[in-house]
């Protein structure tokens, strides 16, 4: 899967790669509709490849393969083993829009703008980009409160008694559920928590306020023809619910969004029209050729099986509407995606040559296949699977200037209390209703078993299992103790020094890593003259929002026992506490700050119960691409900072975000 952004940009009235196989006449008839200075059409997937080749790993590189190693100043690619895929699992990219002439007829109403659609309006001073990505985290924080929903139930299943499953009683018991209560089925499926997210209620849906369409929440729900703003090609996508939530494609299993009659009104063009489609790869003659693609019509294969062919296609909706689109040289957002090829013997429409439809069946299959014999299926970014792969290595051992440590030191007059509780669970904690750590976040586990554990959102202060509780060392509630899961290397920038980017692809609530260093007192640091890797921030900051920092939900309140040990919780104050990294640290201390930053700051307690003393972790805010380079929040308020002379500081910022705010301080 291609990852790095394809330099070409498409706009509706910008010619550029059509997403259909063309051929020489009709390249000639583009062209006479096309302005004169019109880019040359080259392909965004191959400018993006070779894009990659660049920058993988940059001109200077230097890299932490696991905590594991670094303690002992990594040298070489030893980091911990894992079967992976090279790329992003489960993404899709926006590639190639196609071209020309948008027929649209003048409107006396003023509906040309489209109207402004429902979740638009509540990010209306947010950049199209921030409004992308406020949407796209909205989406997962309900996709992950859905997957906590349905790992309850699966729980609930599992701890019933076996008689409850039989078949008699379980459907006596679906039919009860009905009204309201969780459906506790083990026989049923459950639908999908992706698809819950965007998707209407359902009647007996007990997550009724997630949905994101009853809430008016798809950030473009107006179909529209053209480009998306704030999604430019190369965007990649992590579900086909994710393009659902912004309105790009609006249905996360048809391969064909289209307009259908009701917009004939709007637009002289003939009606239905295809908007966007999906290269899946589910169809055996879809044919994608890097410059252009075949695309075939949908249906009449196994969905539920093997996606054989089974059944002729039909000249109707999808169908109908994609030959009307490449007909009329309607633009169509093309989305590249999986790959799994199957074979068929039906009869299937294809758009070949000068978009005649053609009945395709293996015989016309293997000619196209001998005419392209270069054929690019899905290809995947070129991410470094070793150290001695990595091009414009500058630093063996990242240590140099400081010592490397795995966990948090305590300076000599700080004194960690080791008071917490635990809980009396066994094995793994999974009730909630009876973990007194749960009960400590909220009645609620902070974090869902999916991939290896995930943060459903950012809390205030998250209670994990410590050393007194009864569960082991695989209990999800003890997501951020387990080291780090991601192959982090440091890079150089050019106007921000080092840096951090992950080789692995980090999904959104995922642990990225710890900041430690020595937990010190903070007039402690007073004076020190340069030190530009002190994090000042304790559990009471986050709580109380202070400075620069946003207010956390309020949805897990801490326990009244542990709030009322600090005066007035609402008074602006110094952090007593900070975390110094300058002369002992991890890669954490090498992450930069972003205004629109991809990770975020999260407190964690496990050990003792003072806020002040809370661990300071870093989690993934958004599904992560390999490379991104990763950053966070650093929080300051402007005109805070105050050099020796008591005379404000400034620092300028180069984080390059759409809304960023000029200044680090
Ligand atoms: C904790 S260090 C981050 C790692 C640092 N880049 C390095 O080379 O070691 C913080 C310092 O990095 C630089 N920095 C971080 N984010 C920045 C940004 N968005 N713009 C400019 N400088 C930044 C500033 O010099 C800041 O004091």
């Amino acid at each position: 899967m291609v990852f790095t952004r394809a330099e070409q940009s498409a706009t509706s009235n910008s010619p550029v790669t059509n997403g259909v196989k063309e051929d020489k006449d009709l390249k000639k008839l583009k062209q006479s509709k096309a302005s004169p200075t019109a880019p040359r059409r080259s392909s965004a997937r191959i400018q993006a490849l070779q894009k990659a080749e660049k920058t993988v790993a940059g001109p200077n590189a230097v890299v932490v393969k696991g905590e594991d190693k670094c303690e002992d100043n990594v040298k070489e690619g030893k980091g911990k083993k894992r079967s992976r895929k090279s790329g992003p699992v489960d993404s899709l990219v926006v590639e190639e829009q196609s071209v020309l002439l948008l027929k649209k007829k003048p409107l006396a109403c003023g509906k040309d703008e489209m109207k402004v659609e429902n979740a638009v309006g509540q990010f209306e001073d947010k950049s199209d980009t921030v409004k992308v990505k406020d949407t796209i985290r909205l989406f997962n924080k309900y996709y992950l409160q859905l997957v906590q929903e349905e790992e309850k139930r699966c729980v609930r299943v599992e701890t019933q008694p076996k008689d409850a499953n039989s078949p008699k009683k379980s459907s006596q018991k679906a039919s009860k559920s009905k009204k309201g209560a969780p459906h506790v089925d083990s026989k049923k499926p459950a639908k999908r928590p992706d698809l819950k997210a965007i998707s209407k209620a359902s009647e007996n849906s007990s997550a009724f306020f997630y949905l994101m369409m009853e809430n008016n929440e798809i950030l473009y729900s107006e179909k529209r023809i053209g480009s998306i703003p704030g999604i430019e090609v190369g965007y990649q996508f992590y579900s086909r619910a994710e393009m659902v939530a912004v309105g790009f494609h609006s249905h996360w299993l048809n391969g064909i969004d289209y307009m259908g009659q009701s917009y004939a009104k709007a637009y002289s063009f003939e009606f239905p029209i295809a908007i966007a489609i999906v290269l899946s790869g589910m169809y055996e003659d879809d044919q994608d050729n890097a410059e252009d693609v075949v695309y075939t019509g949908q249906g009449g294969h196994n969905l539920t099986g093997d996606k054989r062919q089974i059944q002729d296609q039909k000249l109707e909706r999808g169908n109908l509407a994609l030959k009307n689109c490449v007909e009329q040289c309607v633009p169509v957002r093309v989305i590249r995606g999986h790959d799994s090829s199957s074979s068929y013997s039906g009869k299937v429409y294809t758009y070949d040559g000068l978009y005649k439809p053609i009945q395709g069946g293996k015989s016309s299959l293997a000619k196209r296949r001998r005419d392209f014999p270069h054929r690019v299926y899905f290809t995947y970014g070129r991410v470094p699977q070793s150290i001695a792969e990595i091009r414009g290595l500058v630093c063996e051992d990242i240590t140099g200037g400081f010592t490397y440590c795995k966990s948090l030191k305590v300076a000599k007059n700080v004194k960690l209390p080791s008071n917490a509780a635990g809980c009396k669970c066994k094995g793994l904690c999974n009730d909630p209703t009876t973990c007194a750590c749960a009960l400590r976040n909220g009645s609620d586990f902070p974090y869902v078993s999916r991939n290896g554990g995930r943060l459903v959102e950012a809390k205030d202060v998250v209670f994990e299992c410590g050393p007194k509780c009864g569960c082991g060392p695989g209990c999800v509630n003890r997501t951020s103790q387990k080291g780090l899961r991601y192959r982090l290397e440091v890079f150089r920038t050019a106007k921000k020094g080092w840096a951090v980017r992950s080789w692995d692809f980090i999904p959104s609530g995922a642990p990225v890593c710890e900041y430690t260093g020595i937990l010190a007192r903070t007039e402690d640091m007073d004076s020190m003259l340069e030190n530009n890797y002190i994090f000042e921030i304790d559990g009471l900051q986050t709580i109380k929002g202070l400075g620069g920092r946003e207010r956390r939900s309020q949805d897990g309140e801490i326990p009244e026992d542990i709030l009322n040990k600090y005066e007035d919780p609402s008074s602006e104050s110094v952090p007593e506490f900070c975390i110094d990294a300058g002369s002992t640290g991890n890669i954490a201390r090498f992450i930069n700050h972003c205004c629109e930053p991809n990770l975020f700051v999260q407190c964690v307690l496990s050990t003792h119960d003072d806020l002040r003393l809370a661990r300071v972790m870093l989690f993934a805010a958004d599904n992560i691409p390999p490379l991104q380079e990763l950053t966070y929040d650093y929080g300051y308020a402007l005109d805070s900072v105050l050099g020796s002379d008591g005379k404000i500081k400034q620092m300028p910022c180069y984080c390059g975000a759409a809304d960023c705010r000029k200044r680090l301080f």
